[in-house]
């Protein structure tokens, strides 16, 4: 069986690179929290940053964005860095923190006024407003806009000043599904224009169909990197099946060829192979499990409930990770900050 898959970009890695951070580290105390990341992205470019809660993803974004003073590496945004002054550093991108807050009694359109103000040439307020669908909002106060409007304002304000890069934090969090393909229309225009963008998801379906490349983060460190679906062939995952485990379900099918490798997540068997695995591990089943495991009710019972199919990014990031993959839902709690911000901001 030919196996086809959502989510193919063309490349732009041939673009050039307008953000590179390489080999950071941080701590926060004595718990390494990056150990050593490096991302690149290029002019144009679509990059998701994803991982489970607590991979790293976010303390990865505030390193780049200098909330945080990494304890090794480097990062250069546009040809900037730190060391260039704050000013000069904070022109080269535009960032929409996972948590920000404006002043409670400031309209729509005065924060975008406000804002504006900060640039040469920033976009028009009002342009942006109605590209972001928030025009019939401009006289509303922050406090009496819904989360999904705050987030669309925070995303207009890190526009505002047509950045070279944006760095989101799960930009799509909270808003409803109109206002994502909204986001999306904006950022893909952006893109069309040369703008990157690196974000930060816990959607994967919106990281495989949108970006042009993923990094999975794990554990403070990049567990894989590339376009999804190079990612899943060079790793030989490109078809999954699904079946309830059993004490011999591993046995059996690690030996039919094409089998890569599998994970069981309570009590389901995720088992990974090339083209023409799945069939041939159902075949197997049917011919051998009965024999082996000497329980035809069972072996009923767990065909019946067998499923394959072909691969995406949650295959990956669990066959990565060791995670399943949680989808999205509300929007996210309050982070309390251990750490000041760093020097200089
Ligand atoms: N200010 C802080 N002080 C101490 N520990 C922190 C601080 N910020 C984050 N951490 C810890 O660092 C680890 C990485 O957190 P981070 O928020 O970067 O992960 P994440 O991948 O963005 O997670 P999520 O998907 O839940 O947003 C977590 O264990 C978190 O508890």
């Amino acid at each position: 069986m030919t196996v086809t898959r959502k989510g193919s970009h063309p490349a732009r890695t041939g673009a050039p690179v307008v953000l590179e951070a390489a080999a950071l580290r941080k701590n926060y105390g004595d718990r390494a929290v990056l150990t050593g990341v490096s991302v690149r992205v290029h002019e144009g470019e679509i990059v998701g940053l994803v991982g489970p809660n607590g991979a790293g993803k976010t303390t990865f974004l505030e390193c780049v964005e200098g909330i945080r003073r990494p304890d090794g590496g480097t990062v250069s945004v546009a040809g900037l860095s730190r060391s260039d002054g704050p000013a000069a550093y904070h022109l080269a991108f535009g960032a929409q923190l996972q948590e920000s807050s404006l002043a409670e009694r400031l309209r729509v359109a005065e924060a975008m006024e406000l804002f504006a103000g900060f640039y040469d040439d920033p976009w028009d307020p009002e342009d942006l407003l109605e590209r972001i669908g928030l025009t019939e909002h401009r006289r509303v106060f922050y406090r009496r806009l819904s989360g999904g409007q705050k987030r669309r304002l925070t995303l207009a304000l890190a526009l505002l000043g047509r950045p070279p890069v944006l760095l989101l934090d799960e930009p799509t969090t909270g808003l409803d599904p109109h206002a994502r393909l909204e986001l999306w229309g904006v950022l893909e225009q952006l893109t069309g224009t040369r703008t990157a963008v690196l974000l930060a998801t816990h959607d994967l379906h919106e990281a495989q169909s949108r970006c042009h490349r993923v990094y999975v983060l794990d554990g403070g460190r990049i567990a894989a990197e590339g376009p999804v679906t190079e990612l899943l062939d060079a790793a030989g995952l490109t078809t999954r099946l699904r079946l309830p485990d059993r004490p011999w379900t591993q046995g059996l099918l690690s030996g039919v060829p094409g089998w890569t490798t599998s994970r069981v997540v309570a009590g389901t068997h995720y088992a990974y192979g090339e083209d023409g695995f799945a069939e041939k591990a159902l075949a197997a089943l049917r011919a051998g499990a009965g024999a082996v495991h000497g329980d035809p009710v069972d072996l009923r019972h767990v065909l019946a409930a067998a499923s394959t199919g072909p691969t995406d990014l949650e295959d990956l990031y669990l066959t990565r990770t060791g995670t399943p993959y949680e989808p999205p839902h509300a929007p996210h709690r309050r982070r309390e900050s251990a750490e000041p911000p760093a020097a200089g901001d």
